[in-house]
């Protein structure tokens, strides 16, 4: 048997840091949300009891390093599974980009096994085990729009920010979050309001939205790679209502309501950047 399944992209509305974890992780308060930019995983039964991974893409792991295979891993693990998946990935999400690709390959793939092999588990089962492949694997079992605090593993929902495109631009480099937050000075963080984005969503107010985002990795990432503040500077100066760098980067996203200055803004941005993707958000 075989079964298809979509793994959305996210990007940081905002994120904060609170600080630096005895564990080495970081205290974070996130707000989320999916975008409508998919990878599209095929799981597929074998009848002997191994993992395949298979994808066309060069940056992706084809091994036990691959996120995907971690959650078919996982599962066979808890559950004592004695059955084989084949696990292939159509790679449409740019790698290393700030975009949660590989955690939500994860997810994908344990919401996927978890129909083809029939186990019965729930969502919030699904996301607590996701949680212990990567910190962004649980949000993205739920998708939609949330906060996420903890290491980005503790999940409370939100409504979906009203309808607009978000223009995404990725610089041909790739960003290790492990040293975007080790380069972070906790000691001298200019927060961002995330109570004012939470009441921006909940009025549905897309002007408060533009108005509060917020990111305290984009300076970090910035200061190690000045072409993201290149990209940024030219998503802003055609015309993006707001701009703003994803979770450890270095993908820049800029929001736009209006449909006539996405394609001015798209077009200027080809230009600079070879990946740029122009797309609705999913939210809810
Ligand atoms: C920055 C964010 C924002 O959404 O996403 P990306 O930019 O990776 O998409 C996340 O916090 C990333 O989540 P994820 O990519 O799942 O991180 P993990 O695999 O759990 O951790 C990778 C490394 O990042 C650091 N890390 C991660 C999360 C956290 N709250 N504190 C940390 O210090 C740790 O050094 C860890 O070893
Ligand atoms: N399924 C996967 N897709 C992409 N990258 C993966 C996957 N599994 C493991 N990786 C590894 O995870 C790293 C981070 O990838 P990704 O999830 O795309 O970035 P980010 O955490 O910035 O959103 C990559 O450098 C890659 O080696």
């Amino acid at each position: 048997m075989r079964l298809l399944v979509k793994a959305p992209a996210k990007i940081n509305l905002s994120l904060d840091v609170l600080h630096k974890r005895p564990d080495g992780f970081h205290e974070v308060e996130m707000i989320m949300t999916t975008i409508d930019l998919a990878d599209r995983i095929e799981l597929t039964n074998l009848s002997d009891d191994t993992i395949n991974i298979l994808s066309h893409n060069r940056f992706v792991p084809d091994d036990g390093r691959n996120l995907a295979y971690q959650a078919a891993q996982l599962l066979k693990d808890r559950l004592d599974i004695k059955k084989g998946v084949a696990i292939s990935i159509d790679k449409v999400i740019p790698v290393a980009a700030g975009l949660a690709g590989g955690s939500s390959d994860a997810a994908a793939t344990l919401k996927g096994l978890n129909r083809l092999w029939d186990l019965g588990l729930s969502l919030d089962e699904l996301a607590e085990l996701g949680s212990e492949i990567g910190s962004d694997v649980s949000f993205c079992v739920y998708g939609g729009t949330a906060l996420a605090t903890g290491r980005g593993e503790k999940i409370e929902h939100l409504p979906a920010p009203p309808n607009c495109w978000v223009i995404l631009a990725k610089p041909t480099i790739g960003v290790s979050t492990a040293d975007v937050y080790r380069n972070l000075d906790v000691s001298n963080i200019q927060h961002p309001n995330t109570e004012a984005m939470i009441s921006a969503l909940n009025r549905s107010s897309y002007s408060d939205i533009c108005a509060n985002l917020g990111n305290v990795l984009e300076s970090v990432t910035l200061d190690m790679y000045p072409e993201v503040a290149q990209i940024k500077d030219q998503m802003e100066r055609f015309g993006a209502d707001a701009v703003l760098m994803s979770g450890s980067g270095p993908t820049v996203y800029g929001l736009v309501q209006y449909e006539s200055r996405l394609h001015r803004i798209y077009n200027g941005l080809r230009g600079f950047c070879d990946q740029v993707f122009a797309v609705r958000m999913l939210g809810e």
